[in-house]
């Protein structure tokens, strides 16, 4: 509480997220190695014991153990990814792994937001809290994860589904959020799920000339109306204010494919026999995903039309007891009342709690009905995760870190004769 930072600590602890900013793990090839090396020497200036588990060969897993007085209570997990998405460098003011530092104090990285901010504002709370001389009650652990932007399988997906992870005995996981604009923090509760999925037509060609009924092209713009129209309503109960954003279905068209290639463009006076088209789709946790699936069938996809669907991708909307997938958050799940006090403590406000918009890491754990909670403290900051010139502003970064020490601190300290007995299970 009201923890504050000597010069010297506020430069070393600025000065390792930029070391963590530096090491380039933007996809399509993540050097995770790096990464690791880095992870593995903070855990040991931690004195933390660490794993590095690679299910995945070329994908570790690592993970760090800060062992509680308590270890028969449930677990805490400090999650975090360690792979950032590509960017184009010459659009940016600074180069994405200069991690520069400009006269108003922002931080210039991709992952300054999305999540390396959070990995390392974990690590140096820890670091402080041990420095006080904290110990903990529960054991925390603080996995480090590879792959969460192309979807996890080889990362936190493989992770939650080993013996290695059931040993830990998790009661509460804490993962990535959003940066707020405003001087509140975001909180996520729950996710929508990714669905994406592309639409299949065919129809007679013919001469480019002709007028006919039934080309690919008809068939497959007639779905494209479709898509837009029920695009359109969705977007419209966001922009009346109806609904925040995580609480619609978002609709996107990502890409059309269709025409007969030349070597220099298309031909111009065929009419194809078939189209494509890619649709990212995001399912709130609520939704009825068969009414869903039933309108792609029946309206953007009717075999009527010659029309047909395949999943690249179909993530479910509820866990593994067949519930939507949400964690509680009101006073009845006693960790949301430690997070929000824990935030307030530190001189922090929450602002009310949301479904993130796309996809995190943070399902894996809810689908095993495990309480998750996004949180990336970062008040006061634009939203740049995945955009040009991504950056934190070192105060910002800073304030974070004694966010997690209050959190930490509580969730690490929080006892209590149910949730004990549910370990014992
Ligand atoms: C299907 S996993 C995709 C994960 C990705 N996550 C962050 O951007 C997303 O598109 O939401
Ligand atoms: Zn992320
Ligand atoms: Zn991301």
């Amino acid at each position: 509480k009201g923890a504050t930072f000597t010069s010297d600590e506020a430069d070393r602890a600025i000065f390792r997220f930029q070391e963590y900013l530096r090491i380039d793990t933007a996809h399509p090839t993540p050097d995770y190695a790096s990464a690791a090396t880095f992870l593995r020497a903070q855990a040991d200036s931690l004195s933390l014991r660490h794993e590095t588990l690679e299910f995945v060969p070329g994908k570790p897993v690592l993970l760090l153990k800060w062992p509680g007085r308590r270890p028969s209570l449930p677990s805490v997990l400090l999650n975090s990814h360690t792979d950032v998405v590509p960017s184009e460098p010459h659009k940016w003011t600074h180069p994405p792994f200069s991690a520069a530092l400009d006269s108003g104090g922002n931080i210039y990285a991709r992952g300054s937001q999305d999540m390396k901010c959070v990995g390392i504002q974990y690590l140096e709370a820890v670091r402080r809290l041990k420095a006080a001389g904290f110990a903990p009650d529960r054991t925390i652990y603080l996995s480090f994860v590879p792959d969460e932007e192309i979807g996890g399988t080889d990362g936190a997906g493989a992770f939650v589904a080993s013996d290695a992870f059931k040993k830990l005995g998790i009661g509460v996981v804490l993962d990535e959020g959003l940066a707020s604009p405003r001087p509140e923090f975001r909180v996520f509760y729950g996710e929508r799920s990714p669905w994406w999925f592309v639409i299949r037509s065919r129809g007679a060609p013919g001469h480019g000339a002709k007028l006919y009924d039934g080309t690919a092209m008809e068939n497959a713009m007639r779905s494209v109306e479709a898509v837009r129209r029920f695009r359109a309503a969705q977007f419209d109960l966001v922009k009346t204010g109806a609904k925040a954003e995580g609480e619609v279905v978002s609709v996107n068209l990502v890409y059309l494919k269709a025409g007969t290639p030349t070597p220099t463009g298309f031909v111009m006076n065929l009419q194809p026999s078939e189209a494509e088209v890619g649709l990212d789709v995001r399912v709130p946790p609520n939704a009825d995903p068969q009414a869903l699936e039933k309108r792609i069938a029946e309206e953007w996809a009717p075999s009527s039309r010659n029309m047909t669907y395949e999943f690249k991708q179909k993530v479910s909307v509820y866990d593994m007891f067949g519930k939507p997938a949400l964690t509680v958050a009101n006073s009845s799940n006693p960790w949301w009342t430690l997070l929000e006090e824990a935030v307030k403590n530190a001189g922090g406000k929450l602002s009310k709690p949301e479904i993130f918009p796309a996809s995190t890491d943070a399902r894996y754990f809810r689908e095993l009905g495990i309480p998750a909670f996004g949180f990336s403290p970062m008040a006061n900051t634009p939203i740049l995760l995945h955009d040009h010139n991504e950056f934190l502003n070192k105060d910002e970064y800073l304030k974070g870190i004694t966010m997690y020490e209050s959190i930490i601190k509580a969730f690490a300290s929080y006892n209590d004769k149910d949730t004990e007995s549910k370990a014992e299970l």
